[in-house]
């Protein structure tokens, strides 16, 4: 049975923070590879993402260059429309029958997992493992396996914040990703 982490997101940009934890938590529970998976329409997030899909899929594939234990995961993208969970990962069971899936969520998504689509069904077919992020609680009532990470208080929305006021995004992301947002104009305005 192979083991994969998914760690779903809009990454819009991904930082270390998305890094950090994706690494963290392959090693805690010895799994086999993580999927950064962009979603194409968040379901929570009334205004979606900022930046279009390609250049999502382009940020994450500069961000993990170089780590053979992460890939990216374009289902979400590929099906268009509302992303939710559920509907991803029965399509990915089906895909991949012989692959226990190990779905990690920050805890700002711990908070609001009374509020996922299908949240019942869906835990019939992942594990959730969640990790602590400053400012959010983890306590649930949901089977959440936690794993503890190194804090690191940093969001994509801060680094847009960051680029819209012309400061400085050193050590928040990947030199790479720095160099593709600039390059293409990204967060400017
Ligand atoms: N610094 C962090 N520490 C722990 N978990 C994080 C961190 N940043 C993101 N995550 C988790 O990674 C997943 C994907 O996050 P997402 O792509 O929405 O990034 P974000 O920084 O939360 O973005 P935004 O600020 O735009 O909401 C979510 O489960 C989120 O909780
Ligand atoms: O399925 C749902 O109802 C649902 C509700 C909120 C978030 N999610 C997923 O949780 C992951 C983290 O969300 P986000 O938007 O904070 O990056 C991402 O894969 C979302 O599609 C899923």
């Amino acid at each position: 049975m192979n083991k994969i982490g998914i760690l779903g997101g809009t990454f819009d940009p991904p930082h270390y923070g998305h890094l950090l934890i994706a690494s963290e938590v392959l090693s805690s529970l010895k799994l086999d590879q993580i999927w950064f998976m962009p979603n194409h329409t968040p379901p929570h997030k009334l205004n979606g993402a900022h930046s279009a899909s390609a250049h999502r899929v382009k940020m994450i594939e500069k961000a993990i260059e170089g780590n053979q234990s992460f890939k990216v995961q374009t289902i979400e993208l590929e099906r268009e429309g509302r992303s939710y969970t559920y509907d991803t990962m029965m399509l990915l069971k089906e895909s991949y029958p012989d692959t226990s899936f190990y779905f990690i969520i920050g805890a700002d998504m711990i908070e609001y997992l009374p509020k996922w689509h299908k949240i019942n069904q869906l835990l019939n077919i992942v594990t959730f493992v969640g990790v602590l992020r400053p400012g959010y609680k983890s306590e649930t009532n949901y089977p959440v396996f936690m794993v503890k990470v190194p804090q690191f208080d940093v969001s994509s929305t801060m680094i847009r914040e960051r680029i819209i006021n012309r400061m400085q995004t050193n050590y928040l992301l990947p030199d790479s990703v720095i160099s593709y947002i600039k390059e293409n104009k990204l967060y400017e305005t």
